[in-house]
């Protein structure tokens, strides 16, 4: 397996980020505008979704960010043509889709959690897949149970091998009913990209319903699935024997839109956030106004800012949608750390997302770690020998140090720290940053951070 750094300077230098350290001046608020484009936890799935059409597909609003290009190079190893078109435009043709050998398909071992979703439509398409051993963030254990018993319900054999999972479908795939024990936003895609071209009718029980999951339904219709969603997470797909290929517009990127909101926060700064809707992010907004943010919405985007006075404890707890998003609390933590009392956030969704905190306590903020639930809740991981509770006391004012970054969320956090800190930090690692924020060195600079790359 890669070290982090090694993977950090692989998703940097994918996007043409050369550096691996940042020296960030802090105590100048963020102000100006960014654009979002479409989700990475969308995107990225969209393109997967391009493999079970018979015709080529047509994503827009891509944005240019590592993990993108990981999915881009399975898709290529697999014979699908992908060519740019425009800024942020996708063309995917699979005319040609044929399986990869194990020897090319090894490059993207570690790389994203992108390639377990590439079992159903690869066994539709060629009766067969190799899927390589699975990256990410690192926040937990991550299994894949639930995706595995899904695919065997359906009729796949998993082999599981020491360089990856072999799948085949000696009998093809036919409908089959699904009860996930959690909510899983992967599982959940996993059975719809798997349900849409088997034989009869899926029924999935205790499905995810993220704002992302419902685009990709909206991707699958318009190629020709036949899905209906009923309210008490249950999802039912019939099989179609053909596929066409989509033109379709992400959805915008809501943890990057409440990433650069809690810098606004953060930095007692005021950042418009083009391409950012109310809907998605309804609970998102609630706990913003909590703690003491502000924020109007306009038909283009939404602007987030510091409205001056003292910022607010909140208790918290992470769920899945329409729970406020595990994604969401790490940038949030920092504008905690300048709130007046004691927050607690409680991560229910991954066992290790608090990993991040240690450079924050580094900085001066007074963060403890628990492993019972705090905060009122039970969650399902009870009292266990990791932390999943935080507490933040504050205000604080932070004071620079210098920082690695640990995951995606949690380094995004890092930069938010600096910037907010007194004096001068140094977060290294920056590269995992572009897994999932397209351009966040020139949107930094376009709202006045002061900072300096190092190679
Ligand atoms: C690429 C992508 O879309 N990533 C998102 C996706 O991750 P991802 O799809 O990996 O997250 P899941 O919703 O599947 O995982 C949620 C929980 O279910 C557990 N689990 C999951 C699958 C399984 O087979 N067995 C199992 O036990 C996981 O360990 C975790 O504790 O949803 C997460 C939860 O909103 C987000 O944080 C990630 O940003
Ligand atoms: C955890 C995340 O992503 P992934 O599932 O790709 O690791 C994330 O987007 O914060």
């Amino acid at each position: 397996m890669n070290t982090l750094l090694e993977d950090a300077q692989a998703a940097g230098a994918s996007v043409g980020l050369t550096a691996d350290r940042i020296t960030l001046q802090g105590g100048k608020p963020l102000v100006g505008r960014i654009e979002l484009k479409g989700a990475k936890n969308l995107v990225t799935k969209a393109m997967v979704a391009s493999l079970l059409g018979e015709t080529p597909s047509e994503l827009r609003s891509v944005p240019e960010i590592s993990d993108v290009r990981v999915v881009k190079g399975l898709l290529e190893v697999h014979g699908v043509k992908v060519s740019a078109v425009g800024d942020d435009t996708l063309l995917l043709d699979p005319a040609n889709v044929e399986s990869a050998h194990f020897e090319v398909i090894d490059a993207y071992a570690g790389s994203s959690r992108i390639p377990i979703l590439f079992c159903g439509p690869l066994l539709h398409r060629l009766g067969e897949a190799f899927i390589p051993d699975l990256g990410g963030c690192r926040i937990g254990d991550r299994p894949i149970d639930f995706h595995l018993e899904s695919l065997r319900r359906f009729g796949a054999v998993v082999d599981k091998q020491p360089q990856g999972i072999r799948l085949t479908a000696p009998n093809g795939l036919k409908g089959a009913k699904i009860e996930l024990a959690y909510p899983s936003v992967g599982a959940t895609e996993q059975v719809l990209l798997t349900a849409v071209r088997a034989e009869g009718t899926t029924e999935l029980r205790g499905a995810a319903v993220e704002p992302e999951i419902m685009d990709l339904i909206n991707i699958l219709q318009k190629m020709g699935a036949i899905i209906s969603v009923d309210t008490d997470r249950v999802i039912r797909i019939e099989g179609v024997e053909r596929l066409e290929g989509f033109k379709h517009t992400a959805l915008f990127d809501r943890n990057e839109a409440a990433s650069w909101a809690a810098a606004a926060l953060a930095t007692n700064g005021d950042i418009f956030v083009g391409g950012a809707r109310q809907s998605e992010m309804l609970t998102f907004l609630n706990v913003f106004r909590k703690v003491g943010g502000a924020f109007e919405i306009q038909d283009d985007g939404i602007r987030f800012y510091h409205p001056g006075g003292k910022l607010k404890p909140v208790i918290i707890e992470t769920d899945v949608h329409p729970g406020f998003m595990t994604d969401w609390q790490q940038p949030l933590v920092v504008a905690l750390t300048k709130a007046e009392g004691v927050s607690i956030v409680h991560e229910t969704v991954y066992e290790q997302r608090f990993g991040f905190t240690d450079a924050l306590v580094d900085m001066g903020a007074h963060i403890q770690l628990h492993r019972e639930c705090l905060g009122g809740a039970q969650c399902r991981f009870g009292q266990r020998n990791f932390n999943h509770s935080a507490v933040i006391v504050g205000p604080t004012e932070l004071h620079g140090a210098d920082v690695v970054v640990p995951d995606l969320r949690g380094g995004f956090s890092h930069l938010i720290a600096a910037l907010s800190a007194e004096g001068t930090s140094t977060v290294s690692n920056v590269g995992i940053i572009a897994r999932g924020y397209e351009n966040f060195i020139e949107k930094l600079r376009a709202l006045g951070a002061d900072f300096v790359l190092e190679a």
